[in-house]
């Protein structure tokens, strides 16, 4: 059954440091295996989204009521949000040593989903937790344990960044539950 986690509830504290250039190097090195599939990764990550946490389909007219997988990857929104996820991934991975590039990025993509799409913040980090899910079971000779917890260790950079342009844009609601 879907379970959809507020904010701080039962999370260790997210504060890990900068990513060494080690991480950044491991994060860079795996990501180019897995960009060379892009299409096909990104559609896989966001059935599997789709189907583990329906409610995350609220916010897409064109599939949220749809419910069988094979209807869902063939879905045109699908697959070009899908598109949008890797190639702003991509751009986030490019940009790791360049500190600016990545707030912007981040920034873009919060706005546009806390203003335009109006998307409950704690989506982005169950997508990130599939994310890492699926590039584990698809990239099981990639993803080791070391290379995961670099991924891990960026993603939670990722959330908190975009939970504060969530802040700065005046989403009131960080706290509550959407499940
Ligand atoms: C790493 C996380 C994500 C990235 C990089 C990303 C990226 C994007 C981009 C680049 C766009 C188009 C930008 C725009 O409208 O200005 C977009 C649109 C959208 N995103 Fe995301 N997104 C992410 C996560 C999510 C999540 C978790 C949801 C909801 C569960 C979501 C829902 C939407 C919706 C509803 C649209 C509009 C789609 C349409 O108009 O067809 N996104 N996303």
């Amino acid at each position: 059954m879907e379970r959809v986690r507020c904010e701080g509830e039962g999370d260790p504290p997210e504060r890990p440091g900068p990513l060494s250039d080690k991480e950044r190097l491991m994060i860079q090195d795996s990501w180019a295996k897995v960009y060379q599939n892009c299409d096909d990764v990104g559609v896989a990550i966001l059935v599997r989204l789709f189907v583990s946490f329906p409610s995350s389909k609220q916010f897409f007219s064109q599939f949220k009521h749809i419910e069988e997988p094979e209807e869902l990857r063939r879905s045109d929104q699908l697959r070009k949000h899908a598109r949008m996820v890797m190639s702003a991934l991509n751009a986030l991975v490019e940009s790791l040593d360049d500190a600016d590039k990545v707030a912007s990025v981040l920034r873009r993509v919060g706005k546009a989903h806390a203003l335009r799409h109006k998307v409950e913040p704690g989506y982005f980090k169950i997508l990130c937790g599939v994310i890492l899910e699926v590039l584990g079971e698809e990239f099981s000779g990639v993803m080791t344990p070391e290379v995961g917890a670099a991924w891990t260790k960026l993603f939670a950079a990722v959330y908190r960044m975009i939970t504060a342009v969530y802040e700065e844009e005046g989403w009131t609601k960080l706290s509550t539950s959407t499940g």
